[in-house]
């Protein structure tokens, strides 16, 4: 796979040939008469991190929920790993299944389950493994998101907010997916809190391989570790590609969002500390 630098770090190349693991083509999602998604397409590419954006009410949670198979679509086809989900039996669904990791937008961990426990809940569903086995490689998820161990045995409400969101994207990681989904992971995190979430996310990205479809709204986040934004507008992908590709589109609400004041702001500490 062809290489190149992003950010400072090496990440693949986005566009032609390369590998694409998630392909949404022309999906149409409505309830009732109100269509949400009117024939979006889109793909997601090997190792890359792709920002996904939107005003709020324009359906990137219902896009990822039907990605997900958990909000039926009219019609389109949405394959993972070049398989057409909808012809999967239920046991060859279970074995994609496996393979993605979900942080949901408000953390979603069991409130009465320790942190290790959260972090077990997929192994338990999909695995049959010892107890043993499972508590050490529960143990290795929560290192890996930077949390110290004496957090594994703490409930959700002994835990900041970003030791929620690391403690979450640790039960994401549990099965080692191929791709993981973050709906607004760095939401109510102070600046502090969610550049140290993104510096982790890119590290995994860097070290594993991973695939990272992040949802947000966090500039600093599509400035800093985004390899490649995609918008949502007008019920479809209005545009997608880099940073300095979104400097340039005319779109009234791309360039409000991606030109604005505190987009500038952003852009030119980046520039200061690149
Ligand atoms: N289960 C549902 N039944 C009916 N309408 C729904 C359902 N789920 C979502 N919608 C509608 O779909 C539209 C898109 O919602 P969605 O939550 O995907 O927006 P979003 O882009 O994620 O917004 P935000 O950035 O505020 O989180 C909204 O108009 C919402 O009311």
């Amino acid at each position: 796979m062809e290489i190149h630098q992003a950010n400072g770090q090496f990440a693949p190349l986005a566009g032609e040939g390369r590998d694409v693991v998630l392909s949404v083509r022309d999906v149409t999602v409505a309830f009732g008469d109100h269509v949400v998604l009117d024939k979006l397409s889109l793909d997601v590419y090997r190792g890359e991190i792709l920002g996904f954006v939107g005003a709020s009410g324009t359906g990137k949670s219902v896009l990822l929920r039907t990605v997900l198979g958990l909000t039926p679509k009219r019609s389109g086809t949405v394959s993972i790993f070049g398989v057409d989900l909808d012809h999967l039996d239920d046991r060859e669904r279970m074995v994609v299944d496996m393979r993605l990791g979900v942080l949901f937008q408000h953390g979603a961990l069991f409130s009465a389950l320790t942190v290790k426990e959260n972090v077990q809940v997929p192994m338990r569903e999909y695995l049959d493994l010892p107890k043993k086995l499972m508590d050490e490689l529960a143990m290795l998820k929560i290192e890996l998101v930077g949390l110290s161990a004496d957090a594994a045995d703490k409930f959700p409400s002994e835990l900041s907010g970003g030791m929620i969101k690391r403690a979450a994207l640790a039960r994401a990681l549990a099965l080692d997916p191929d791709i993981v989904f973050l709906d607004e992971p760095t939401s109510g995190l102070d600046p502090i809190g969610a550049a140290d979430f993104d510096e982790l996310v890119a590290k995994l990205r860097d070290t594993m391989g991973l695939t990272v479809y992040m949802v947000t709204h966090d500039l600093d986040s599509l400035f800093s570790v985004c390899d490649r934004i995609a918008v949502l507008g007008q019920k479809k992908v209005l545009v997608d590609g880099t940073i300095e590709d979104m400097m340039q589109v005319e779109d009234p609400w791309v360039k409000s969002y991606f030109r604005g004041k505190r987009a500038r702001q952003i852009d030119l500490q980046a520039r200061q500390g690149a």
